[in-house]
């Protein structure tokens, strides 16, 4: 991250509080397994790293930091809504543009695991992420309101890759709709699609593998209903997306569960970690 961060204070032993020049704060995670960044703007994990292993997330060089806009990169959380919803209202959501609260840091035996919550109108969010030699991600929706709640989660996790067209991907699903061609395709066996790529996958897999070179990313699915798979390409990008061959987007989402109750809850989450090179 190219902005310079000054520390604010120790969370725990493996956790501090950062502040970067536009005011917004982050928390910088270094345990015994892993490293990582995350952004209390957007409750958004920029950056994790095993030790002695490459990135897992890609987080763009020129990646917007000041809270202006939804920050390009890392795992940004789509919700309540995925794509572009009302007219007038933002693209994925207002999670991604909030500002959630840092609940609780705690060390384990496995890594640090921190909890986050935003409220938004009926709703209660919570994060859960354990930082370890693997990455868990947990989101928790509950409706606290009196009326039923309409909602679509997504972790639109941009992975970090050698280059995007050097990749192949197993376990996404058979039957995709293809939001750049606005047609739906069925038992596609395609497992190296070329960028540009924005495809909602119906009938997901539950464990995704992402080959690259000597690298194999597994990504554990739960309770998702669909993924997004997305790259952009190299044409007409927007400032924010610096070198995008760097990135494939897995996104774990739920894009068509009924309305949540009065009172219920949701939860959506993933687990991953990277195999040892060479073995893909
Ligand atoms: O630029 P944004 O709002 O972060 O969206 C990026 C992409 O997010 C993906 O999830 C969508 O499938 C794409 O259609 C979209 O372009």
């Amino acid at each position: 991250m190219s902005s310079s961060l000054t520390p604010l204070e120790s969370l725990s032993a493996h956790s501090r509080l950062l502040r970067n020049d536009a005011g917004l704060t982050f928390v910088r995670v270094d345990n015994a397994h892993a490293s990582a960044l995350l952004s209390l703007f957007g409750g958004q994990l920029l950056q994790y790293r095993p030790h002695g292993q490459a990135p897992v997330l890609w987080l763009s060089d020129t990646a917007v930091l000041d809270g202006s806009k939804a920050i390009r990169g890392g795992i940004p959380i789509c919700w309540p809504w995925f794509g572009k919803g009302t007219p007038g209202l933002p693209q994925h959501g207002v999670a991604r543009l909030g500002q959630w609260q840092l609940a609780s840091v705690q060390e384990t035996d496995d890594g640090t695991r921190l909890r986050l919550s935003l409220h938004h109108e009926q709703a209660r969010l919570e994060l859960e992420l354990r930082i370890g030699a693997a990455l868990e991600v947990s989101l928790c929706t509950t409706n606290l309101g009196p009326a039923p709640l309409p909602l679509q989660a997504a972790l639109h996790s941009y992975f970090a890759v050698p280059h995007v067209d050097r990749c192949r991907i197993e376990g996404l699903g058979p039957d995709y709709h293809d939001s750049l061609g606005g047609t739906g395709v069925a038992g596609d066996q395609d497992e190296r699609p070329r960028a540009p790529f924005d495809r909602i996958y119906t009938r997901p897999q539950p464990l995704t593998q992402l080959h690259c070179d000597d690298r194999l990313l597994q990504l554990q699915h739960e309770r998702h209903d669909s993924l997004v798979l997305w790259n952009p390409g190299e044409h007409e990008l927007p400032a924010d997306i610096s070198a995008p061959a760097g990135f494939v987007c897995i996104e774990t989402a739920l894009l068509r569960a009924p309305a949540l109750a009065p009172g219920g809850s949701q939860r959506l989450g993933f687990r991953c970690h990277l195999d040892a090179p060479g073995r893909s």
